[in-house]
């Protein structure tokens, strides 16, 4: 049998994407398709932590933010992503899969607190750990926390999946006539503003010379496709 290409990966979760086709809110059935998912990844030995983020219940620069002070929404946000974290780890247990929850910021009677050497320990006892909250910091997005947490335990890769299946040209929500780079370097993407992830993000895993992967969160195996190493979705390198 082949070998996953990692034995480490960060995934960031798109938190949009949990709503599936709601309005609003947490899908059942996406949510227990994306644990599927993961859990598919998780039994082949990949230790694998998560960001996921906040966007189907709150984000900072939403309209219904508008008029609220910015760090207060951004907390707010950060506070989405917890209970997203918490349907998350839930999720997985509901199919045997041990998960630990941590956060960016104290909220020690719902999850531990981030420790570091903790994540690193969780890691290596080969349970799914789950960051929340975030950086902790307004101002700054989960693509972010993605890439800082990934730096921090010395992921191999951040793996983000999201609803396109990569890095286009233009926004191909917006652009038909986008297209797909199969990889793309980190300074190209920040010189061409391609806003799939924020330059933040891009230039703390340019810094630290960690890649990432973007791909599509609803085509079928397309993360356990990532992991091994196969052809799909985009990556972005130094
Ligand atoms: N050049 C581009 N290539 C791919 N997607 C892009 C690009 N520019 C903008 N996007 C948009 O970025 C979105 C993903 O970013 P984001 O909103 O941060 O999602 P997530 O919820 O996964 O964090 C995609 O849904 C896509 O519409
Ligand atoms: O380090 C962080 C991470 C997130 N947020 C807030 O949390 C929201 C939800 O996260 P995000 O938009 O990244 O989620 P996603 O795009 O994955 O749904 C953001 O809009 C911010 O308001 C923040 O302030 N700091």
């Amino acid at each position: 049998m082949t070998k996953p290409a990692y034995k480490r990966v960060l995934l960031k979760l798109s938190g949009e994407a949990l709503m599936g086709d709601d309005a609003f809110g947490i899908n059942r059935a996406t949510i227990e398709r994306m644990v599927a998912d993961v859990a598919e990844v998780a039994k082949l030995g990949v230790e694998l932590a998560i960001v996921i983020g906040g966007g189907n219940i709150f984000r900072g620069v939403a309209p219904g933010a508008q008029g609220m002070d910015r760090a207060t929404a951004d907390y707010m946000g950060m506070l989405a992503t917890v209970m997203n974290s918490l349907a998350l780890a839930d999720a997985m247990r509901q199919i045997g899969i041990t998960a630990r929850v941590m956060s960016a910021i104290g909220i020690e009677q719902v999850v531990e607190p981030y420790v570091r050497p903790k994540a690193l320990q969780y890691l290596e006892e080969g349970k799914v750990v789950v960051f929340a909250a975030g950086t902790g910091n307004p101002f700054f997005t989960t693509d972010t926390a993605a890439a800082l947490r990934g730096s921090e335990i010395g992921a191999e890769i951040v793996l983000k999946a999201t609803k396109v299946d990569g890095v286009y040209s233009a926004d191909p929500k917006k652009e038909a006539g986008a297209t797909l780079y199969s990889s793309i370097t980190f300074d190209e993407a920040i010189a061409k503003h391609l806003q799939v992830m924020d330059a933040t993000a891009f230039a703390l895993c340019r810094d630290q010379k960690l890649p990432i992967k973007v791909f599509s969160i609803v085509k079928p195996g397309a993360l356990k496709r990532v992991v091994m190493g196969e052809d799909e979705g985009t990556l972005v390198h130094v």
